[in-house]
């Protein structure tokens, strides 16, 4: 399968498969991240987000909203090739990018069954939360796997790599 055809450019024909899908009687579970270095955190987070519907739709802050949010130094790993790297995981459906500083214009578009996030958020600070719940649908916050984060991956190669070695 040609996975690259999961991710869509366009929020309308996202929408438009979103729709079909429901229409079909799937639920549509919607999470949405900087997914920048992706590790065995997000992979687990993203099975287990996939295993409470029949969907997955990843919404992908784009590279000038990563640095907005993380910094001028981030993301290290292009939109592109983070889109492409979700597509590839079998948990995921689609891939859609958005360019807000917030995924709340693109939850209203898509109006997904499920919004999900981490451990490391709670419902209170999930962006969308009430427009779901509004909508007829349902929040969920997934545990947190302690010991996988992109910073964490970033901390450990310079501090192996970039500092002086003995
Ligand atoms: N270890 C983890 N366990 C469960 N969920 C995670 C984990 N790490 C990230 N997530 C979830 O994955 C999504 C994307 O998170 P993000 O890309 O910010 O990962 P991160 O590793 O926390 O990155 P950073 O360290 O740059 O903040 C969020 O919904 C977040 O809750
Ligand atoms: O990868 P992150 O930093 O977990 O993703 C962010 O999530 C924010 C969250 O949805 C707030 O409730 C979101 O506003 C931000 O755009 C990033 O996607």
């Amino acid at each position: 399968m040609d996975t690259t055809l999961k991710i869509v450019d366009d929020w309308q024909q996202a929408k438009e498969c979103c729709q079909r899908w429901q229409q079909a009687g799937e639920t549509v579970v919607f999470t949405n991240g900087c997914f920048d270095i992706l590790h065995a955190g997000h992979v687990t987070y993203l099975e287990q987000a996939r295993s409470l519907g029949n969907r997955l739709v990843i919404g992908l802050n784009t590279d000038a909203s990563v640095r907005r949010l993380k910094g001028a130094r981030r993301p290290i790993v292009p939109q592109a090739a983070r889109a492409r790297l979700l597509a590839a995981l079998q948990a995921v459906d689609m891939v859609v990018c958005f360019d807000e500083d917030t995924p709340l214009a693109l939850i209203q578009t898509l109006c997904p069954d499920i919004l999900v996030k981490g451990g490391d958020y709670t419902e209170a600070t999930i962006v969308g939360a009430d427009f779901v719940k509004g909508n007829g649908g349902r929040v969920e916050v997934i545990p947190f796997l302690n010991g996988f984060s992109t910073s964490n991956i970033i901390e450990k190669i310079v501090k192996l790599h970039c500092q002086n070695q003995e």
